[in-house]
């Protein structure tokens, strides 16, 4: 009996100093936050319940991979070209996420395959610019990835929709991050908050800190200069609870990959000119593409990192960049439609560029006097002609000095993974 007794009395002692050993722990990971995090609301199911206490002691690894499992993400525009990419990373790539939160105005059927994993996967229909469906999805949240935005240059929406979508969103964002004491916010800008201008002034391999006269006349270059304007200048503000706020921006280049639709627009324009595309841009302008893949491992990256870093990259702006090669946007798409059938004809003499403008201006005339009747939106605009004839390509390692950036796919792998899947289009939606 007293053997039996001194053997309980030792688990029962042993008990108590791991259960001493766990609140020590979390005392010293401070009041209410954890390393900087705020506290989940729930309590997250601790890991080794299922092995008892000294779970955590016999097998440390995996309770350390499930412990680790506590951060609330939220990625707003989820559902979109990026966003969809962002948000798969974010699982494969974040171990320590234990919610993610997908909020978009059109909800994707594919996020239904992503809730069988160990993250819970939440999926939220709403709009950015209600302030308070951004605020309810925003409460709790660590992290907010915002990728929302309207995205258009083809005159499909009107200036003040953009404006509303791309900067109220954004404001709104801000609010909800300060109100709810989110205290981490990485916004997608984009390379058009820098230009090209509408001087069509080249910008050269520039980096974050190179000159440039940005002037901007276009809807969705201003939304987005503005948006990111706030986001930055937001850095620092106390949130709910005290703590200050840390932003920063990234700003892609050309997004290109699977998913994407103005690749899908120009292969199907091909497959419809009997397998042709009209050379309309001269090769030597150079324009900056990324591929969407090292896009989201960026916003992965600088997400993780804004805590830790919060002083060297709170406030910044990051261009997105990888090894993809400097050419010309047709030149560029050819390197995944040329494998897919698709030939670029040479047309420099048959259509000038003074045609080209004339056909833009058309087209943009035609937009406007069809507008009471129909929508006519063409890829071709004066807008779209002047960013695609003016070189603006982007050399810098500013992400990897900051946050350690590496691109995780190589051109090789990028260029593979885009023409797989122009090649999986084929015979579908033509
Ligand atoms: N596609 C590109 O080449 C580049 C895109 N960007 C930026 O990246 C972000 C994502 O762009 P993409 O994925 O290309 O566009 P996308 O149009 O595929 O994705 C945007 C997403 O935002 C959602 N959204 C739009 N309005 C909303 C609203 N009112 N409330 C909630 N959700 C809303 C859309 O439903 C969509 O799913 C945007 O902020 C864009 O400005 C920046 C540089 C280049
Ligand atoms: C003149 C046409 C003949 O083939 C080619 C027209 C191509 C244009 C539709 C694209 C050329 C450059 C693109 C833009 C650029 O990559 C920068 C962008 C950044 C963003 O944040 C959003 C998209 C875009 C404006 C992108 C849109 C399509 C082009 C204008």
């Amino acid at each position: 009996m007293a053997r039996v007794l001194g053997t309980e009395g030792w688990r029962l002692g042993w008990c108590l100093f791991l259960e001493w050993a766990r609140r020590e722990e979390e005392q010293a990971e401070g009041d209410g936050v954890v390393a900087g995090w705020p506290r989940r609301r729930e309590k997250t199911a601790r890991p080794v319940a299922s092995l008892g206490i000294l779970g955590a002691w016999l097998q440390p690894g995996m309770a350390e991979s499930t412990e680790v499992r506590k951060l609330v993400y939220l990625v707003t525009g989820g559902c979109g070209f990026l966003g969809e990419h962002v948000v798969r990373m974010l699982l494969q790539r974040e171990p320590r996420l234990s919610e993610l939160r997908v909020f978009d105005l059109h909800l994707g059927p594919w996020l239904e395959e992503l809730k069988t994993g160990p993250v819970q996967v939440t999926a939220i229909q709403g709009d950015v610019t209600q302030a308070h469906e951004v605020a309810a999805a925003v409460a709790g949240a660590h992290v907010v990835i915002h990728a929302a935005g309207l995205v258009d240059v083809f005159g499909r929406a009107s200036p003040k929709t953009i404006h509303e979508v791309n900067v109220q969103g954004t404001k709104n964002v801000i609010e909800a991050c300060v109100q709810t004491g989110t205290r981490f916010l990485v916004y997608t800008s984009s390379m058009e908050v820098v230009g090209p201008n509408i001087k069509g002034h080249p910008f050269y391999r520039g980096n974050e800190d190179t000159p440039y006269e940005a002037v901007h006349k276009h809807p969705y270059p201003c939304s987005k200069a503005q948006a990111e304007r706030l986001v930055l200048e937001a850095n620092g503000r106390e949130v709910r609870g005290g703590l200050p706020l840390v932003t920063c921006a990234l700003r892609p280049t050309g997004i290109y990959g699977e998913g994407h639709q103005i690749m899908r627009d120009f292969y199907h324009q091909g497959l419809r000119l009997g397998g042709r595309l009209f050379r309309a841009i001269p090769a030597s302008v150079e324009h900056g593409r990324v591929y969407v893949g090292n896009v989201a491992w960026m916003h992965v990256l600088v997400a993780r990192e804004l805590e830790r870093r919060a002083a060297l990259v709170g406030g910044q702006v990051y261009f997105c960049y990888d090894e993809s090669p400097y050419k010309s946007y047709e030149d560029f798409n050819m390197e995944f439609l040329g494998p897919c059938g698709l030939r670029l004809v040479e047309t420099r003499l048959l259509a000038p560029y003074w045609l080209l403008m004339l056909l833009a201006v058309l087209n943009a005339l035609l937009q406007w006097l069809l507008r009471p009747l129909l929508l006519y939106a063409p890829l071709l605009n004066p807008y779209t002609l002047a960013v695609a004839n003016t070189t603006f390509t982007v050399s810098t390692d500013k992400a990897q000095r900051h946050f350690g950036y590496e691109p995780l796919f190589s051109w090789e792998d990028s260029r593979t993974r885009t023409i797989r899947w122009v090649r999986a289009m084929e015979g579908s939606a033509q």
